[in-house]
């Protein structure tokens, strides 16, 4: 299976791959983690996330161009990726294509049916043809938590130094919504939302049993 977890900044994305994994382990699967943006593998990722702290002149200003290289990212490790999901029996992963769609039409104050959504779909789907998730998962928690964390973390580890989309509150917002959008319309494959709280050891369960059921969305 691949499984892709989705969320804005400081979310908690990779806290619940890391639940989520340890369970999954617990239980005897075999389980391989990654996430997007590949950073320090992948030279689109590293120029993507230099753009996003003001390096590499108007790259950043540019939505297309960013998404690009976000997907370029992803179209670089699909034939991995594929052999991936062949070889094991679950495929985690933090941030996927999805990000490129919420994201970009946050940024372009589009909705999940705008144009830079069917873009990001028909590039890295159908022209890059990359793996389509078995399950996304949305983590859906309020904006105003995400970012408390997000700039925490910022506090605690110089290395983590807020990029220009976690400082920009109303993109999270957006992002987040678009987000909500995409799980309810289940974009390009099931989603299956999930809050704050959720259990992880009986959310792991659920996911290999029964992985497109959906879950309450907290507001
Ligand atoms: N359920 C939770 N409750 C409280 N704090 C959390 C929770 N999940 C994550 N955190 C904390 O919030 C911060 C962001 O979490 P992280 O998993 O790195 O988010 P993301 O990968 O979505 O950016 C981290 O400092 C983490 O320890
Ligand atoms: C993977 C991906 C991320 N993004 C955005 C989401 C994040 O705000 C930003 C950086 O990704 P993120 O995973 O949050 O990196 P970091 O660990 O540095 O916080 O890029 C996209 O716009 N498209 C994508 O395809």
């Amino acid at each position: 299976m691949l499984i892709t977890i989705e969320g804005v900044d400081g979310a908690g994305k990779h806290t619940l791959a890391r639940g989520l994994c340890d369970a999954w382990t617990d239980s005897g699967l075999e389980v391989l983690s990654m996430g997007f943006p590949r950073y320090g593998e992948s030279m689109h990722a590293d120029l993507a996330a230099e753009a996003l702290q003001g390096e590499h002149g108007d790259l950043a200003s540019s939505v297309y161009g960013m998404a690009a290289m976000f997907a370029l990212d992803r179209h670089d490790a699909a034939r991995d990726l594929r052999r991936l999901i062949n070889r094991t029996d679950i495929v985690l992963l933090d941030r996927y294509a999805a990000s490129n769609a919420a994201y970009s039409a946050a940024r372009l104050h589009e909705s999940a049916q705008g144009k830079v959504v069917e873009w990001v779909k028909a590039l890295e789907f159908e022209r890059f043809a990359i793996p389509v998730p078995d399950v996304q998962l949305l983590l859906n928690i309020p904006v105003a938590v995400a970012a408390a964390r997000a700039k925490s973390r910022e506090q605690l580890d110089a290395t983590r130094r807020r990029d220009s989309y976690e400082l920009d509150g109303d993109l999270q917002q957006r992002t987040a919504d678009v987000y909500s959008a995409l799980a309810a319309a289940n974009w390009v494959s099931p989603w299956r939302v999930v809050d704050g709280d959720v259990d992880t050891t009986q959310l792991a369960a659920q996911l290999v049993n029964k992985p497109s059921d959906q879950v309450e969305v907290t507001p």
